[in-house]
């Protein structure tokens, strides 16, 4: 930070970009007025992440080490990406989902201090100015939710500020996106959820939100705010209503750059997984008939992509959609109802109404099921049975959060087809053995896909964000995969190497950016090269 030449002693300390706790040379704390004010030993970071170990395993469950991780972000950022980044199968886990689902609901309760910023609809007037309070100038990436659908848990308002800490943090632990350049949001529109009202902990307006029309006037005003203060800031939208979210993204997607990760960024991690479940199958998708319970933001984006993935393979658009259907809280989405909003129409079939899962399973005979519903356990024995019944290897990706809103667990799922399934959720179960063989659940998560985007925008800073970029980005996750992997039926690429894998997805996208002349920056010779010398590193620097 600049500030690094001027500030000394205790405010370096304070300063959670620049503290390096224990391991300032005698030099430095000479220098920087830093003497008696740290213990004597000066250590290298891996002794401090020693030291975090130690804590973290005396720590009793996943919430407590969330707490302690978040609390050691705000007083040494350096020390926390080095933690998260030594391990990402195992970090990702605690400070993103599931365990961020537990520090949402509680939010109120085990705030500790403010990160990113708050915005109420009533500083709707104001909030250039408001934003003008960050102390960071050159914002990249704002990602922000009203919290009113956050995972599989409704809405929860304010409390959903976990989420876009939590995402924020995997745009650096997963694709070493600088954190300066990250601003998490959470723009106040009130909360339907009447408990956390009343909640005296609770942190957020104690209001309903208001009417669709108020809402895009909120959000107008705050697009427009964030776009003058940080210029060239890409706009991320995160766990909005799902109306919201379909909604604003048609409104915004070709004024601003932004995109909508439950929309975009799903679609592109589940059609990478049905590409590696479909190479292990030796099929295409002009092949398949897939259906969805959920019929949301996630349920539109994926199912849209997937009639491109169809359209490549050689279907018609028309032929596509038929081959598609989905099922929402009032049932089968079919030409008869009068409820559908104008992004579920496009794929209303004549078909007679039902809310029977089983039901349609039996006469639609679906080749790929998945789940984007927040119903835990809706993939009942006999639905998944019947799905072994009429497939081979039938494809499974209940991909609901957390963890028990799982339409269906890995061991239900493996159990269930006697090992024949391709099975994805939207958290990594454990490895599961059935009869003598061990099964590696696949993690169909978004997190393999916004941190790259946000990579390869960072990088080549394109006006917008386009549907190709998240095309490239699944296909280039798919990629990842290799044929020993996929003969064990690993449908995704190991999280151990989550930033190497993220690079090299975000280096095909920056590829595409400049292929299709959509970057504003010179192109480089070598993008990969050009891109790793962007990253961030979570080494101190001498000051
Ligand atoms: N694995 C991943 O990367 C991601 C997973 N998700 C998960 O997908 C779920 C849905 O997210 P969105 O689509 O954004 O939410 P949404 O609120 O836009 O959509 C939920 C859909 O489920 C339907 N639904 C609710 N109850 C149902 C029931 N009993 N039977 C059938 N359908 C029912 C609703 O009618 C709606 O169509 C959430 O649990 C979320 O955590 C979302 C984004 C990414
Ligand atoms: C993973 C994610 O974005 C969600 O569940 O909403
Ligand atoms: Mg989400």
């Amino acid at each position: 930070m600049s500030h690094a030449s001027t500030i000394r002693g205790q405010e370096i300390l304070n300063n959670p970009a620049l503290n390096k706790e224990t391991a300032f040379t005698m030099t430095e704390r000479q220098s920087l007025g830093l003497e008696g004010l740290l213990p004597p030993t000066v250590e290298n970071i891996d002794r401090q992440l020693e030291r975090v170990q130690t804590q973290l395993a005396a720590k009793p469950n996943d919430l407590e080490r969330y707490i302690y991780l978040m609390s050691l972000a705000a007083r040494n950022k350096t020390l926390f990406y080095h933690t998260l980044m030594s391990d990402p199968a195992r970090f990702v886990p605690i400070v993103y989902d599931p365990t961020v689902a537990d520090a949402c609901l509680a939010f109120g309760h085990i705030y500790r201090g403010s990160a990113g910023m708050y915005l109420t609809r009533d500083m709707k007037g104001r909030f250039k100015k408001i934003l003008r309070n960050w102390p960071v100038k050159d914002v990249r990436f704002i990602c922000v939710s009203t919290g009113g659908r956050i995972l599989g848990l409704g809405d929860i308002g304010a409390n959903g500020m976990g989420i876009p800490i939590g995402k924020l943090q995997l745009y650096t632990a997963c694709a070493g996106v600088p954190p300066e350049a990250l601003l998490p949001v959470l723009l106040d529109i009130g909360t339907t959820n009447a408990a956390l009202r009343a909640d005296p902990l609770y942190l957020g307006l104690r209001e309903l939100p208001p009417d669709e029309a108020e809402v895009d006037l909120i959000s107008d005003a705050f697009i427009e705010a964030a776009t003058d203060v940080f210029p060239g800031v890409c706009i991320h939208f995160e766990d909005w209503k799902g109306t919201d979210a379909m909604r604003l993204l048609a409104r915004y997607r070709d004024k601003v750059l932004c995109y909508n990760d439950d929309i975009q960024g799903t679609a592109a991690i589940a059609v990478a997984g049905l590409t590696t479940a479909l190479q292990i199958k030796n099929e295409t998708f002009a092949d398949q008939r897939v259906l969805f319970l959920g019929a949301g933001s996630a349920g539109i984006g994926i199912a849209s992509m997937i009639v491109s993935a169809m359209v490549e393979a050689g279907l018609g658009e028309a032929e596509a959609r038929e081959r598609i259907v989905l099922i929402d809280v009032n049932g089968l989405i079919e030409t008869s109802r009068t409820d559908l909003n104008e992004w579920q129409k496009p794929f209303a079939h004549e078909a007679k109404p039902t809310k029977d899962l089983l039901e349609v399973v039996r006469t639609f005979k679906p080749t790929i099921l998945i789940g984007v519903s927040t119903i835990g356990g809706a993939f009942t024995e006999e639905v998944v049975r019947e799905m072994a019944k009429l497939n081979e290897r039938p494809v499974i990706f209940p991909l609901s959060n957390p963890t028990n809103k799982a339409e269906c667990t890995a061991e239900q799922a493996y159990t269930w087809t006697k090992g024949k399934a391709l099975y994805a959720a939207g958290v990594q179960f454990p490895d599961f053995e059935y009869q003598g063989k061990s099964y590696h659940p696949g993690q169909a998560n978004n997190f393999y896909i916004f941190p790259a985007i946000g990579l390869a925008v960072y990088a080549t800073r394109p006006a917008r964000i386009t549907d190709d970029m998240f095309i490239t980005a699944a296909a280039a996750t798919a990629d990842q995969v290799g044929p020993s992997a996929r003969e064990h039926g690993m449908l995704f690429p190991l999280q151990a190497n989550i930033l190497e894998t993220e690079v090299t997805t975000a280096t095909r996208v920056a590829e595409h950016i400049f292929d299709s002349g959509q970057a504003t920056v010179e192109r480089p010779e070598n993008i990969r090269a050009w891109i790793e010398g962007l990253l961030y590193k979570p080494v101190y620097k001498e000051l």
